[in-house]
């Protein structure tokens, strides 16, 4: 209970809050700030009053504990009615709902400039640039297109069984006492298309015969797009008749599973990226490979095909140069002789004057240009066409061809041959032949025994 002093002066302070506190009255619709200052310390001594009266007190009464539950005036809500940087607009209070009636009518606004540019912006004249119009290429139709993306791989990938690993074959090289390169023309290893282990090989870091484990191909090269057979692969810088120019590299797969994807992965592409790599397996560029998966084919090629045995028995797969090219030049290789002969043939757009008209079987080289226009009805023309005979058929000499020919001569092909004909698959690289029609021309393609017996006859 209160005593009667304690009641009085408790009322009176009430009574000096609510006419104090002026926060809920009309006066404070919107546009009045209020001093909240002056009232925090008017009603922090209220406060005080209360809190001592109180404390007397065990048992509150209703008003005392009405004043605790009221809301104070800086705890009242303030919506910003604009940027931050728009100091006179920013304290503007909202009315409060339950004035409705009396409300006034809030004027409209619209958002300040910010502070600092305002006058600037309103004053100064200043030229601009419209921005690129980022659309033109597309409009103009001279946007340039992409190849369909791939993943570059380090090496070749084993979908189907476990890499080899076989003993590595050394050579009898002596290591050169002037210092300079071991392992040239010379070397079984060379001659035989093995690559010399690197830590086998007599001529430690001097050995020249690891060309594909070392990486010395030629890195200045570009995708670029022609006419009409998709994207190319062209060198930018001049190449050495011989030289590796790059790995081809992709997934080893089954002939079975090539076909397989043919008619399900690749249903649906104008390209195929499939070529050779041993009896019965094929590599796979599709999906997974490097840039001489771009390389196009010519009936003309600058570029051949060699397959080079690694120390631990699987294949290097690499395009050579066939002849000196000059820079700028597309890279090319004939495709009759290295590619998986599972896929159909197609029109061969390579514009050559010696075009044999069909391109990706061996089918191709024999076939005249009048007899594929019959069958591909509506077929675009193609140029100077005439089918060669055999003894045109004859390519430039590759180096390969160059030093098996030398074997053949010098009688030392007894060596190769006896490991070709006993495992042709599974010890050494495949030679074959490509036609009977010209028995000279050694591709490096899967090995055919029959051939190899016209071979010996040479
Ligand atoms: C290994 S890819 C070569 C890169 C391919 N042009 C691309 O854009 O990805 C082989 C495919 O290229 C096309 N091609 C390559 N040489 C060609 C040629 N001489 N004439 C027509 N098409 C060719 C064929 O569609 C072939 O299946």
């Amino acid at each position: 209970m209160y005593s009667n002093s304690q009641s009085i002066k408790l009322q009176k302070s009430v009574k000096q809050r609510r006419s104090q506190n002026n926060c809920d009255g009309p006066d404070n619709d919107y546009g009045t700030q209020p001093s909240t200052t002056a009232q925090t310390t008017e009603l922090s001594l209220v406060d005080e009053d209360v809190m001592m009266s109180e404390a007397s007190t065990p048992e509150p009464m209703n008003d005392a504990s009405s004043i605790k539950n009221e809301k104070r005036p800086w705890e009242k809500k303030i919506y910003l009615n604009c940027g931050l940087y728009s100091v006179d607009l920013k304290y503007k209070d909202i009315p409060k709902r339950r004035n409705k009636g009396k409300q006034k009518e809030r004027p409209t606004e619209i958002f300040p400039l910010p502070i600092q540019y305002g006058t600037f912006l309103m004053t100064e004249e200043r030229n601009f640039r419209l921005p690129w119009d980022v659309m033109i290429a597309h409009k103009q139709g001279i946007l340039k297109r992409r190849p369909a993306p791939y993943k570059k791989i380090p090496c070749n990938i084993f979908i189907e069984r476990r890499r080899k690993h076989e003993k590595p074959v050394v050579c009898q090289c002596i290591l050169p006492s002037d210092g300079g390169t071991g392992c040239t023309e010379e070397c079984y290893n060379r001659v035989m298309f093995y690559e010399c282990s690197p830590k086998d090989c007599p001529c430690k870091d001097k050995c020249s015969n690891q060309r594909f484990q070392k990486k010395e191909r030629v890195k200045e090269l570009e995708v670029i797009e022609t006419p009409n057979k998709g994207f190319g692969l062209r060198t930018k810088v001049p190449i050495k008749k011989g030289q590796l120019i790059i790995e081809y590299r992709g997934e080893v797969i089954s002939h079975e599973t090539a076909m397989q994807r043919m008619e399900t992965l690749y249903k649906n592409r104008r390209h195929s990226y499939f070529l050779d790599y041993e009896k019965g397996e094929v590599l796979d560029g599709g999906s997974r490979g490097t840039e001489a998966r771009f390389i196009n084919h010519s009936c003309a090629p600058n570029c051949h095909i060699e397959k080079w045995r690694a120390p631990q028995g699987e294949l290097f797969v690499g395009v050579f140069a066939s002849k000196n090219i000059v820079a700028r030049t597309e890279l090319t290789y004939d495709y009759n002789f290295s590619k998986f002969g599972g896929a159909e043939e197609q029109l061969c757009y390579c514009g050559t004057p010696t075009c044999r008209g069909l391109m990706g079987s061996k089918r191709g080289q024999k076939e005249s240009i009048k007899s594929i226009k019959k069958k591909v009805k509506g077929a675009p023309a193609i140029t100077a066409c005439t089918p060669l005979s055999p003894k045109e058929q004859l390519v430039e000499t590759s180096a390969q061809e160059e030093s098996i020919a030398g074997l053949l001569s010098d009688g030392s092909l007894s060596s190769v041959d006896s490991s070709l004909a006993a495992t042709p698959t599974e010890s050494s690289p495949s030679i074959s032949s490509s036609t009977a029609s010209n028995p000279l021309l050694l591709a490096v393609d899967m090995l055919e025994v029959d051939m190899l017996d016209d071979l010996m006859e040479l």
